[in-house]
């Protein structure tokens, strides 16, 4: 099939290139001119595994093409998907702007019946909005040209994002129209090649719901967790051996019941919100999606309130290790990262910070800490520790897990450690000489 993909992010992209690696011709567009010729130069503008040699191999094999221009690569397409950022609005709704843009531009363009697909994250009731916004353009045209709104939401994650859209749990189409939904189908039969019942087709409304659903689900997961893990330091209780207890019920499972400095990233915090707003919008008020929140929103500063107990309110003239700023391992993606939080709380008590991370460290001084005086970032994490009065722990990336903790002994001015990730055995860091801080659990040394 001809695909164009509007907006060129991380769902975008990988989109994109997926389908062009599946045989499909795509054409991702971009608003950002500067992201365009990076791409179409083979440089990647973001860090995801696995995503720049697919790239590269698709642009050869001229399957997938970079452009600015919607307006021609419109022409000719069967399918146009929708995939700009939909972040969160002043009020904590999802700020439509970007979709009904490209709603717009479409409308003004179409030529030819096409299925134009919303894969943003958007609250129910978005694709009538995108519907009647195509609708009024080809009005104002006078285009009589017959066209189907889809939803179907993207459930990737950034870090597994080309394993997750190459070999998905399932994929949500929701339609209301027959011939729409088996281009769809069709559409995504080669990533299904043993079962097809993982395509999952249902009323657009529903497809929407489901998004939303499926994230704060997840999210009320850590959230639960996360208010377990504060219990149990309380009582005496290790939360890592309550995670196995518990997550050994196959009802309850293993997956995102990792306690730590909460979620971060560019979905959960925006779209727990919106949910709750939507419910709100629709005269329910929502007490367990507020709550995931609310929890969410203390549990990234446990650390820094940690640090706080141990060495006082006034954190001057001290200096902390931080391993890690991206909001989770795998990616350079900072929006909303504990870390951001975290190092605002100890630099603000005049705390110096010295920094690492292996991919994010560009986004941190560019944009998200940028205004944060007294972080000095460096190359390695050994060289972060250097003079330090204590390694701070927030992201969990692989490098982390086993360091060489002879070397924190000789770098930090005393062996200490807070983990917000809850990487290490206490009883070996004990054993090590260490005075050891995490989640869910008393300290240890
Ligand atoms: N990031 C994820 O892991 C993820 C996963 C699933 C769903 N989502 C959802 O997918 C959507 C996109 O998220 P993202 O992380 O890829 O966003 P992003 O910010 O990385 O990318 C959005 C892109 O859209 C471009 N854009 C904006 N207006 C445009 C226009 N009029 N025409 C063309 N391009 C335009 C921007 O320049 C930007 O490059 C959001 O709704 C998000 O909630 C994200
Ligand atoms: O047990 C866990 C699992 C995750 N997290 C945190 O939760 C956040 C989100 O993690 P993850 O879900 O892995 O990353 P995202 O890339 O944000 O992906 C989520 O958000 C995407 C955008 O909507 C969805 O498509 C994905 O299905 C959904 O997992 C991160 O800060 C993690 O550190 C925990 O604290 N404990």
């Amino acid at each position: 099939m001809n695909l164009t993909v509007i907006g060129t992010g991380y769902v975008g992209l990988v989109s994109g290139t997926c389908f062009a690696e599946m045989g499909n011709k795509v054409t991702c567009i971009d608003i950002d001119k500067a992201k365009i010729e990076k791409l179409n130069g083979g440089i990647i503008p973001i860090y995801e595994p696995g995503l720049e040699p697919m790239v590269k191999r698709n642009i050869e094999n001229k399957t997938l093409f970079f452009s600015t221009d919607l307006s021609s690569n419109l022409q000719g397409c069967d399918v146009a998907f929708i995939a700009v950022g939909t972040p969160m609005g002043e009020d904590g709704s999802a700020d439509l702007q970007y979709v009904l843009q490209v709603a717009k531009e479409i409308g003004q363009n179409m030529e030819h019946s096409i299925i134009v697909v919303d894969k943003s994250t958007v609250p129910v009731g978005t694709a009538d909005k995108v519907k009647e916004t195509i609708q009024k353009e080809l009005d104002k045209r006078n285009k009589d040209i017959e066209f189907h709104v889809v939803s179907n939401p993207e459930f990737l994650k950034e870090g597994d994002a080309i394993n997750d859209f190459m070999k998905p749990d399932r994929v949500v189409v929701g339609s209301d129209n027959e011939e729409a939904s088996k281009k769809m189908r069709s559409l995504y039969s080669p990533f299904f090649r043993s079962s097809t019942d993982r395509l999952i087709t249902m009323d657009v409304r529903s497809a929407e719901m489901t998004k939303y659903v499926a994230n704060a689900m997840l999210a009320t997961k850590i959230s639960f967790m996360n208010e377990i893990a504060n219990i149990c330091e309380l009582v005496g209780a290790d939360v890592n051996k309550v995670r196995i207890g518990i997550g050994s019920d196959s009802r309850i499972g293993y997956s995102f019941i990792y306690p730590g400095s909460g979620y971060g990233g560019s979905c959960f915090p925006k779209d727990v919100k919106a949910l709750k707003k939507t419910a709100e919008q629709n005269g329910y008020s929502p007490k367990l999606i507020g709550a995931v929140e609310d929890v969410n929103n203390k549990q990234k500063l446990v650390i820094a309130e940690k640090i706080i107990e141990r060495f006082g309110e006034d954190l001057s003239g001290k200096t902390f290790a931080i391993w890690g700023l991206s909001f989770k391992p795998g990616t350079d993606d900072m929006r909303e990262a504990p870390a951001i939080y975290i190092i605002k709380e100890l630099t603000k008590r005049g705390a110096k910070i010295q920094a690492y991370d292996p991919k994010a460290i560009e986004e941190a001084k560019e944009f998200y800490l940028k205004d944060v005086e007294g972080i000095t970032y460096v190359n390695s994490k050994y060289e972060a520790l250097h003079g330090c009065d204590a390694m701070v722990l927030l992201t969990e990336w692989k490098e982390f897990r086993a360091p060489d903790f002879g070397e924190l002994k000789k770098q930090l001015k005393e062996p200490l450690i807070f983990d917000g990730r809850n990487q290490y055995n206490d009883e070996m860091l004990l054993s090590q000489g260490f005075e050891y801080h995490q989640i869910g659990k008393k300290r240890v040394g």
